[in-house]
C-alpha cells in the first residue's frame, strides 16, 4: 500500500508544560509505534475542547489512539466526588477524548487505548477506577518505586493471562504476557458491554474488548508502544491496530 493510500490516525495529545511554555504534546514512542506498526499517518489531536470539538476532526480520521500519561482522570469523570483525589490532572484532555470517543464510535470508527487511554475508554462505558493501587496490599505492585528513573519506570514487568477465546489469547496465540506496567489507578467497575481480555495475577483488569456500531474497541493497561522495536508482541496489539484501521477483523 502507498503511503497515499494509509489510513489516517489521530492520536490524542495532553496538556504539559515545555520549558516555560504550554504545549500539547505526545511523546514519540507513541506515533513511532502506531506509524511502524499499523502502518498508518499519524494525526495529532490537540486536547483542547474549549476551541475544537472533536465532531469537527472525527470525520477526517480513521480510528484514534488515546495514549498513557500520567495525569488521573478527575474522579468526577465516574460519579465519585473526592476531595483528596491523587494528580496531577488534565481536565481538557478529559474532556476531548469524551467527546472524542462518543464520535468515533457513532461513526463506526475503532478507539484503541493505551493506559490512561484504557481508562478513559472503560470510564467512557460508565465503568469507574480504583485509586488505591499503590497502597493495597492485597495488589501486586503495578509501577516501579517512586525513586526510580523514568526509563527504570518502564522495566516494572508482571505478567497477566489472556481471557480464553479472547481477541488477544487469539491474536497473540498464547494464554500469557510480560507486561510493562506504569499504573497508579485502574479499573474498578468495568464499563457497560465491554469485555475483559486480560487479567493481572491479583485480578486487576489489564485489557477490554468491544464493538460499537461496528467500531472495534481495544485498549491495554500497559504500555506495549515502550521500546516496541525490541518487541514483536508489543507490535501485535499496534497491528491489530492497523487492522481495525483498515476494517479488517482484528483475527481470523
Ligand atoms: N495516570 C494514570 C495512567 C497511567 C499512565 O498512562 N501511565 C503512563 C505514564 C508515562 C507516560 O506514558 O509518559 C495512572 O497512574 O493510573
Amino acid at each position: 500500500m502507498t503511503h497515499a493510500q494509509r489510513p489516517v490516525l489521530g492520536v490524542i495529545s495532553c496538556n504539559r508544560t515545555v520549558e516555560t511554555q504550554a504545549a500539547q504534546a505526545v511523546m514519540t514512542r507513541y506515533l513511532v509505534s502506531a506509524i511502524k506498526y499499523a502502518d498508518a499517518a499519524a494525526l495529532l489531536v490537540p486536547a483542547m475542547p474549549e476551541l475544537m470539538h472533536a465532531k469537527e476532526v472525527a470525520p477526517r480520521l480513521d480510528g484514534i489512539l488515546l495514549t498513557g500519561t500520567p495525569s488521573n482522570l478527575d474522579p468526577q469523570r465516574y460519579g465519585q466526588i473526592v476531595d483528596d483525589a491523587p494528580g496531577p490532572f488534565d481536565p481538557a484532555r478529559d474532556e476531548m477524548t469524551a467527546h472524542l470517543i462518543e464520535a468515533m464510535l457513532e461513526a463506526g470508527k475503532p478507539v484503541f487505548g493505551i493506559c490512561r487511554g484504557f481508562q478513559e475508554l472503560n470510564v467512557a462505558f460508565g465503568g469507574t477506577l480504583r485509586r488505591d493501587m499503590s497502597d493495597n496490599p492485597d495488589l501486586i505492585p503495578h509501577h516501579a518505586p517512586d525513586n526510580k528513573t523514568f526509563a527504570e519506570y518502564f522495566e516494572h514487568i508482571h505478567p497477566v493471562t489472556l481471557e480464553e477465546g479472547g481477541v488477544l489469547q487469539r491474536a497473540y496465540k498464547t494464554d500469557e504476557l510480560n507486561v510493562v506496567s506504569v499504573h497508579y489507578q485502574g479499573v474498578d467497575l468495568l464499563g457497560k458491554g465491554l469485555t475483559v481480555e486480560a487479567k493481572a495475577p491479583d485480578g486487576v483488569v489489564e485489557a477490554i474488548s468491544g464493538n460499537v456500531n461496528g467500531a472495534t474497541i481495544l485498549a491495554v493497561q500497559w504500555h506495549p508502544e515502550w521500546k516496541a522495536h525490541e518487541n514483536p508482541q508489543s507490535q501485535t496489539f499496534f497491528k491489530l491496530l492497523g487492522r481495525a484501521l483498515r476494517r479488517e477483523p482484528l483475527v481470523a
